[in-house]
């Protein structure tokens, strides 16, 4: 019932656009109707030969009729389709607004089920308004029209079509509504299933091929895919049924007609000449009847589908999120801000452990911060609470004295230039992938932010220059290469912090050490906050910050904390003793 109001009050946004729609496609079917009446009153009363005068009422109805069934059936089609692609196009965009807002459900969501959700869900809600809405105002307008056209002409017609279109409209669905139930959970749940793993197969595709594990993916592809069939074929030969059924129920009730008003003529109480009228008048008004039996099976899907979208939205609470009337101070301008962090703690699960726990640091502006330690230490985490992006569940941590979470998102990542590990490039231009960070920024900016990150080199030798589109991701960039752009991208939006997460991962000591000398410059006077396993890295930083297992195990600069032989001197004699 929840989904049922939410999806009429999204519906009800446009509902401009809704209403026209509706009244065409109404017209539609009464002049179908009135077509094949007038077509057929015409032909009866031609048979009994009257002068050519008698006949032009009909003629001109036929005329009207089979010109108003086209103009109005055009109009339907063009309004409906058009309102719905601008309601999902809305819907698109607030389920991707929500999920940028709160990407922590989407880091622990499986790709290809959010992707599921963007495409086949949104899909599926066009058929709450063009097969479920729609239908049902058409049909509630088809059986008034019934009423009051057969009304004239006899008591017991009404009745008994109506009684056929409610069973063909309403009684065999609602039967096969329930045998299609478990199909159509089954569906949905292999249709995941299968672009989980399709998502994953094309994203992990090098490492498929390097472990030589083709064939078992490519089962894995087809077995998921068999399922999806499998369990489509089922529901398919239900609708098969439904439309046998309600194809049987229509002849039906044309013969119910047939017989009921032969019996009127009979009597006296219908003319002879109206017979055929009658039936073909109720034959086409069973063009409302048919969709509305489809009703219960899209109603089910797009309620399904809204569950899920709107849900996904629902329980999602943003990690960073403008809460009203809160000042939002504005260092991005001044090129200040200064970070606080205060026994911080972070869970990813409920009850699960903790990732960060009573984590506290200060970084003032222009302070560089080095955070270390072993893998799973919590390094990322405290970067990603930084960005907004994972809310944290004890503690503090404030940008400027306001609160992580009060901040609007885009106002709070304004601050930031961020470096990761590993960065995604587009498969868009080089120049596009770099003014990414800033849209607006002049040749003269762009040139400076490619020269200072080391990019012409790789400029000059690519064929297009800085249009040249470095394929999906990047393809054909190098490691590095690709960490320049990241660079260039932090350098150009010129935020007071930088924050950076492993920037040299998997890079060769002379192109890291070299990265790191372009970050350092770049960054100048800036703030920054690095994560590194390198620790010769933080040589150059004013303060390490040494995280074990989420919990600040030692914090001091370099020469200091290789002088007390704790974590950190141990981590780094390893290193050295790795070096050698
Ligand atoms: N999305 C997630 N869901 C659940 N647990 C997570 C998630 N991301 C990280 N963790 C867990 O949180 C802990 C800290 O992980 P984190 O990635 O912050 O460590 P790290 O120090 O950055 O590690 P690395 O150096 O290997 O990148 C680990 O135990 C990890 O398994």
């Amino acid at each position: 019932m929840r989904e049922w109001l939410r999806l009429m009050s999204w519906a009800r946004q446009d509902w401009k656009g809704l209403v026209p729609a509706a009244v065409a496609a109404v017209m539609t079917v009464f002049s179908h109707a009135g077509l094949l009446a007038a077509g057929a009153y015409l032909l009866s009363l031609a048979a009994l030969q009257p002068p050519i005068g008698a006949l032009s009422a009909a003629v001109a109805a036929v005329r009207f009729f089979g010109l108003s069934r086209a103009v109005c059936r055009y109009l339907e089609r063009w309004s409906a389709h058009r309102v719905t692609f601008d309601l999902l196009a809305k819907l698109r965009v607030k389920y991707y607004q929500r999920l940028e807002q709160a990407p922590a459900k989407a880091v622990s969501a499986v790709n290809g089920a959010l992707l599921e959700r963007l495409t086949g869900d949104v899909e599926v809600l066009q058929y709450f308004y063009l097969r479920v809405l729609l239908p049902a105002v058409v049909a509630g307008a088809a059986l008034l029209g019934i009423w009051l056209f057969l009304g004239q002409f006899s008591q017991g017609l009404p009745l008994a079509v109506t009684l056929f279109f409610l069973l063909t409209g309403l009684g065999l669905p609602a039967l096969l509504r329930r045998l299609e139930q478990p199909h159509e959970e089954q569906i949905q749940e292999k249709r995941e299933q299968f672009c989980a793993v399709l998502t994953d197969a094309l994203a992990g595709m090098t490492e498929i091929h390097a472990g030589s594990r083709q064939t078992v993916w490519r089962e894995r592809l087809v077995r998921a895919g068999g399922e999806l069939a499998a369990a489509q074929e089922q529901r398919f030969r239900l609708a098969g049924l439904q439309d046998a059924g309600c194809g049987f129920l229509t002849q039906a009730a044309i013969s119910a007609v047939l017989v009921l008003a032969a019996a009127g003529v009979r009597g006296g109480e219908i003319r002879g000449v109206h017979l055929a009228m009658l039936v073909l008048a109720v034959w086409s008004m069973f063009e409302a009847a048919q969709p509305l039996s489809h009703i219960f099976g899209h109603s089910r899907e797009t309620l399904a589908a809204a569950g899920r979208l709107f849900g996904s939205g629902e329980d999602v609470r943003p990690a960073s999120g403008m809460k009203s009337g809160h000042w939002q101070p504005s260092s991005v301008e001044t090129g200040h801000s200064r970070l606080l962090v205060k026994d911080l703690t972070v869970r990813y699960q409920e009850a699960g452990q903790n990732a960060l726990e009573q984590v506290s640091l200060d970084l003032p502006p222009g302070r560089k911060l080095a955070v270390v330690g072993s893998s799973g230490a919590g390094k990322s985490t405290l970067l990603s609470v930084l960005l907004g992006l994972w809310p944290y569940q004890e503690g503090s941590a404030t940008l400027d004295g306001l609160e992580l979470s009060e901040w609007d998102p885009d106002r709070l990542c304004s601050h930031f230039s961020v470096v990761t590990q590993d960065t995604y490039l587009f498969a868009a231009s080089l120049r596009d992938n770099i003014l990414l960070a800033r849209p607006r920024a002049s040749e003269a900016e762009l040139a400076a932010a490619v020269s200072l990150a080391s990019l012409d080199g790789l400029v000059a030798r690519l064929p297009r220059g800085l249009d040249t589109v470095p394929g999906q991701n990047g393809r054909t960039l190098s490691g590095g290469e690709r960490q320049r752009v990241a660079i260039a991208r932090a350098y150009l939006k010129a935020a007071p912090v930088w924050l950076l997460d492993e920037p040299t991962n998997g890079l060769d000591a002379a192109t890291a050490a070299a990265i790191m000398h372009s970050i350092l410059t770049l960054a100048g006077d800036k703030t920054v906050l690095m994560a590194t396993h390198r620790l010769v890295e933080t040589k150059l930083m004013d303060e390490i910050l040494v995280l074990d297992g989420g919990r600040v195990a030692e914090k001091g600069n370099f020469q200091s904390l290789t002088a007390t032989g704790g974590l950190f001197g141990r981590l780094w004699r390893l290193e050295q003793d790795r070096l050698q």
